[in-house]
């Protein structure tokens, strides 16, 4: 388990939280809503990952006397309310998605009920955990989508955000479909399988090429993946990696693979297999690095290239990509001292919606995903029920058909500061994940211009946003 500092938040969350313990609100009840409004990568969905951590962040809250100090040395806050944070903890309700849940704008992905103060201090934390992992496990997806069936490797560290966005890339990357790392560090905090070839730098302290490979075959010779592009990938690198083979299975040996890292990779992977199927190794595997994305490994697929191992670095772990950079999840207040809140804005898509809600998949009777809808906490939505877009209610609508079967996705994975519901199994989440995406109706796996999966409001809940829109208009 990760330990983070209950100083991991905006100075604006304890000015407020010092503020409601002033007025004396600070134990008003809230509930509060974290959701995305657009999916990233201009695709159709999103898939959650960060969960674990964010729950983790949650449980272990608790300032220690150095944290006190610090704070009181900011002379901003009273001493009673330093006292008061000695003894705060996070002891409220958190209901969520399942990490690996393909999921879309406007869900209430998580919702975090409590007093003001414990539920308005962890935003931060929650928003940072959730919008990274998110974002990656979602590119993660989409480039294991384009490799197909073959085996993807993230190599992303050197140009991660920080060590810690590393090993948060590894964690999401693998739930999002990457099942293995360079990273060592994840491999030994997270289990997941480290696996790597070899750099330039090796070939270039030999000698020659043909002696630094016969060298990383002698050294490792169950694991040996040679990088055949640091002088002449057709010329020189292939014919030597074709004579490191012979030589290995001379020694009843095996020459696993070899890696490329420039050049035009669907030409060149294409004359590396003929050359390695005509020298009689058609088992040796083609691993691919350089810059790589869901669209270049899109690309050479369709221009027939033969890689069985792609290579993924930068552009994974800075989730590169129109529509990446950052996924912009929000965390909004819903509801608070009985009362349902709403926040108007000149942007119509920037309105929250109000109250407790919950959240519903429906399923086709072929066990795809139909559409989800949002309701009121107190509402089941049924067949025949019209529902209604969240952005555009009265231009869009529709009536929920009779075979479709309601799903209640989220879960209760909280209660008074204590997880109840730990999903710390990796495999099962990255599982989840592809079952997940099987699902999505036809075209959502697209590149360009995906099909967009619908998510509507119950007449519920939308009625009562109107009804709070005219009174706040008025
Ligand atoms: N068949 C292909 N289709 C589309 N993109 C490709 C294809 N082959 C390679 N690419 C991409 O083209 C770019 C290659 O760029 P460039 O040739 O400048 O760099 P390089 O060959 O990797 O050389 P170096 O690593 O020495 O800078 C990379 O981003 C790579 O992912
Ligand atoms: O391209 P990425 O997706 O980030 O994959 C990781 C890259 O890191 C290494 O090279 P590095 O980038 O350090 O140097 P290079 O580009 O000169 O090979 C490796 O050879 C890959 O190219
Ligand atoms: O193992 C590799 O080939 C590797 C690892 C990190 C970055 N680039 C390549």
């Amino acid at each position: 388990m990760q330990t983070y500092s209950p100083l991991f938040s905006d100075f604006y969350q304890l000015t407020m939280l010092a503020g409601y313990f002033a007025e004396g609100i600070h134990e008003t009840p809230a509930t509060f809503d974290l959701y995305f409004r657009k999916p990233p990568f201009q695709g159709s969905y999103a898939v959650f990952a960060g969960l674990k951590p964010a729950l983790d962040f949650l449980e272990n809250l608790q300032f220690g006397d150095d944290d006190i100090a610090y704070l009181r040395g900011l002379n901003e806050f009273t001493p009673e309310f330093l006292d008061f944070l000695k003894h705060f903890r996070f002891r409220g309700k958190v209901t969520a998605m399942p990490e690996g849940t393909c999921v879309f704008p406007r869900e209430p992905l998580v919702t975090v009920e409590g007093t003001l103060a414990e539920t308005q201090y962890v935003e931060t934390a929650l928003l940072n955990c959730i919008n990274f992992q998110t974002l990656v496990a979602t590119k993660a997806a989409r480039v294991t989508t384009a490799a197909g069936r073959k085996s993807v490797l993230e190599f992303g560290l050197r140009r991660a955000q920080g060590p810690d966005g590393g090993l948060s890339v590894a964690r999401a990357a693998y739930i999002g479909g990457i099942r293995s790392t360079s990273n060592i560090w994840a491999g030994k905090d997270l289990n997941i399988p480290v696996k790597g070839t070899h750099a330039h730098s090796w070939v270039m302290s030999f000698p020659d090429e043909l002696t630094a490979f016969r060298a990383y075959a002698r050294c490792f010779p169950k694991n040996c993946i040679l990088l055949i592009d640091t002088y002449d990938t057709l010329q020189s690198g292939l014919p030597n990696a074709i004579t490191v083979a012979r030589e290995m299975r001379e020694r009843g040996e095996k020459l696993l693979g070899i890696r490329i890292d420039s050049g035009d990779l669907a030409y060149l992977s294409k004359e590396v297999r003929k050359a390695f199927d005509a020298a009689g190794f058609p088992d040796v595997l083609i691993t691919a690095s350089s810059d790589l994305d869901e669209y270049v490994i899109d690309s050479v697929n369709r221009e027939g290239g033969c890689v069985d191992i792609w290579g993924v670095g930068t552009r994974l772990a800075t989730c590169a990509g129109e529509g990446g950079g950052a996924l912009g999840g929000v965390y909004k207040l819903a509801w608070c001292n009985g009362l349902p809140k709403l926040k108007i804005t000149n942007d119509p898509s920037k309105l929250t919606l109000p109250d407790r809600k919950k959240l519903w998949r429906l399923i086709n009777p072929d066990g795809s995903f139909f559409m989800d809808v949002i309701s009121l906490e107190r509402e089941v939505p049924q067949p025949g029920d019209r529902v209604f877009d969240p952005t555009a209610p009265l231009l869009r609508s529709r009536i929920i058909p009779d075979n479709v079967r309601f799903e209640s996705i989220r879960h209760t994975v909280m209660e008074n500061g204590s997880i109840v519901r730990d999903e710390s199994d990796l495999a099962c989440l990255a599982d989840r994940c592809v079952s997940q995406l099987e699902r999505l109706p036809e075209g959502s796996l697209r590149l360009l211009n995906p099909h967009l999966y619908k998510v509507a409001i119950t007449a519920g809940l939308n009625d009562l946003r109107t009804r709070l829109l005219r009174e706040l208009q008025q």
